[in-house]
């Protein structure tokens, strides 16, 4: 469970990024966050994992308060999310398989249980076939579904997406939503930033949109309600 309370963020050069936001999501809902651009939503996500630290209010998940989190409690509190970037952001000279494994090995997991978690992951993003490619041998979307499986590679309860699907062409863009969807009905909470008007259209789910900093609407079944 994830709650914000009347949460407020501005930027050192005082661009006051979130305006008082309270809401609550709960264990293993999927949600889209949207609004214009420059509305808020990547901070929205950003406060989320700590990236950013609200100037005021409180973030509680699973009765953590990322307003009071300690540097040092960070990393705990990432192993309980999973992110994942419109740029993907992976290592360029590691294999698929080391990219996904990266995470394991930073909490020093048993090898013989990274090797079953990695396939395991790759298993369900469909790249058991790529393990030992480099990410610049694999196109745009492959690239992302190694993402994909290095955020949940940990099981994590929350999978936070800031537009996964903004450098992909429509169809690759369905696959990755497929994904993700089934991501959430293994349990996972999904959290998604986005401007795929088409997506969030078709496979209703809830939907928070955002401007200039506060919540205007929060619809379960919800649609895009903005031009695209
Ligand atoms: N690190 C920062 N320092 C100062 N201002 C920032 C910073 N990050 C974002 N902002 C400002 O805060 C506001 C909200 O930005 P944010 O990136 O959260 O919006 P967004 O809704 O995600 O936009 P987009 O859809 O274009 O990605 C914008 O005016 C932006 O310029």
């Amino acid at each position: 469970m994830i709650e914000m309370k009347d949460v407020w963020k501005a930027y050192p050069n005082n661009m006051k990024a979130i305006n008082g936001i309270s809401i609550r999501i709960e264990k293993g809902e999927f949600v889209y966050v949207v609004g214009p651009s420059g509305a808020g939503k990547s901070t929205f996500i950003k406060l989320m994992y700590r990236e950013e630290k609200p100037t005021k209010g409180d973030i509680v998940i699973d009765n953590i308060n990322l307003a009071k989190l300690k540097e040092k409690a960070i990393p705990k509190l990432r192993r309980k999310m999973g992110v994942v970037f419109q740029d993907f952001k992976l290592l360029p000279t590691l294999t698929v398989f080391e990219n996904v494994a990266f995470a394991l090995e930073v909490i020093e997991e048993n090898p013989n249980v990274i090797k079953r978690k990695v396939m395991d992951v790759l298993e369900i993003v469909n790249l058991k076939n790529k393990a030992r490619s480099l990410p610049d041998e694999l196109s745009g979307g492959e690239q992302q579904r190694v993402a994909i499986a290095r955020a949940v590679v940990n099981s994590p309860e929350v999978l936070i997406a800031d537009e996964p699907t903004g450098n992909l062409d429509p169809d690759t863009a369905w696959e990755i939503m497929d994904i993700l969807d089934d991501i959430n009905h293994r349990g996972t909470t999904v959290i998604m930033a986005t401007h795929n008007k088409d997506i969030v259209n078709t496979i209703k789910k809830r939907v928070i949109a955002i401007e200039s900093g506060r919540v205007v609407r929060d619809e379960a079944r919800g649609s895009y309600g903005y031009e695209a």
